[in-house]
């Protein structure tokens, strides 16, 4: 199946968050009953130029509508959804094949309606042991990483480790106040470095960055590990260079946001944390590289879901989109590595 489409029917109202919805086999988009679908697991599906539109919505309040995303996969994936088997073309940390966890690996939209969708597809390094992970180019011209590119890491964090440094970072949260000299802090983000968050906090923050990124990047992307740290293997043995206060979680409350930055650093992780339900709003704004900040604001929000390594280059301009109830952490780090 290729080719996206799109219809449109007049909505009013409030638009609620986006959904996404399955084109059907001749590419037809579905009826508005059906925009509850969630997205099925994308591996192995190519997802086409999906274009944003929004239409009345019955599944809603009355007088509200919802932005709608029509894609279309690969039969295959939409065969592994329905029949609930395992969908190929994830393998575990151990190299087994596996469904992942994190069920839709991404949300993404525009901002804008009209803005030219993003592409949005699933990646395979060249190794034996290479993982599967996802793409979004966020604006054209795009190269994987280096250029409106950010790479979607399945699985990078448990949700037991997410647990862990959520529980941590809130009890570090109740006795310390947050810094509001400092130029991101509003009263509602709370940035807690983890190098203050105890030393089990601060084990696993490293085994995250040495352990899986760079694994990930020796794994798929070993030209880009060479034209960013000088080789493409034994990264691990270069020591970690990161902006002070980093690796961290950032903790946002209702009100709470990162207003738009680059970071400057060779590779930027996140991670969202939270349980899908713990807050609403978030996600983090994208924009095209080498256009001046914000210019024509034509931003990409991506919302994975907790676990998902969300991975760019420092060049890129992003934003913490503003939390609308609730708590969303986020784990943080952007680093550079140097020879010790
Ligand atoms: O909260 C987010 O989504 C982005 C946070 C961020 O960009 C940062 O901490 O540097
Ligand atoms: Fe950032």
């Amino acid at each position: 199946m290729d080719g996206g489409g799109a219809a449109r029917a007049a909505g009013k109202g409030p638009v609620r968050g986006p959904k996404w919805a399955l084109l059907g086999p001749r590419g037809e988009p579905p009826g508005p009953e059906q925009c509850t679908f969630l997205p099925p697991p994308l591996s192995g599906a190519q997802v086409s130029d999906a274009v944003p539109t929004s239409f009345q919505c019955s599944c809603l309040e009355r007088g509200a509508h919802c932005d709608v995303i029509y894609y279309s996969v690969a039969a295959d994936a939409v065969s592994a959804t329905a029949s609930g088997s395992p969908c190929s073309g994830f393998l575990s940390r151990g190299g087994e094949r596996c469904q992942p966890t994190a069920r839709s690996v991404i949300t993404t939209y525009y901002g804008r309606a009209n803005e030219k969708s993003p592409r949005m597809q699933t990646a395979r390094g060249d190794g034996a042991q290479a993982q599967s992970y996802y793409e979004v180019q966020t604006a054209a011209p795009s190269r994987p990483f280096f250029e409106n590119s950010v790479l979607l890491i399945p699985d990078l964090v448990s949700r037991a480790e997410c647990h862990s440094l959520i529980e941590v970072a809130d009890r570090h949260a109740s006795v310390t106040s947050v810094d509001s000299s400092s130029s991101f802090a509003g009263t509602c983000l709370h940035r807690l470095p983890v190098c203050e968050l105890g030393l089990e906090a601060e084990a696993l923050s490293f085994n995250i960055l040495r352990d899986r990124v760079l694994h990930f990047f020796e794994l798929n992307l070993p030209e880009a590990a060479e034209s960013l740290f000088g080789q493409r293997s034994n990264l691990g043995r270069l020591a970690f260079s990161h902006s002070r206060a980093e690796p961290a979680v950032n903790r946002y409350t209702a009100g709470g946001e990162f207003s738009i930055h680059h970071d400057a650093h060779s590779v930027t992780v996140n991670v969202l944390l939270s349980e899908p339900d713990a807050f609403l709003g978030g996600g983090t704004a994208f924009w095209p590289q080498g256009r001046g900040s914000s210019a024509d604001g034509a931003e990409v929000v991506l919302q994975p879901p907790r676990g998902v390594g969300v991975v760019f280059n420092g060049h890129v301009e992003h934003a913490g989109r503003p939390v609308l109830s609730g708590v969303r952490h986020v784990f943080v780090s952007s680093f550079n590595l140097v020879r010790e």
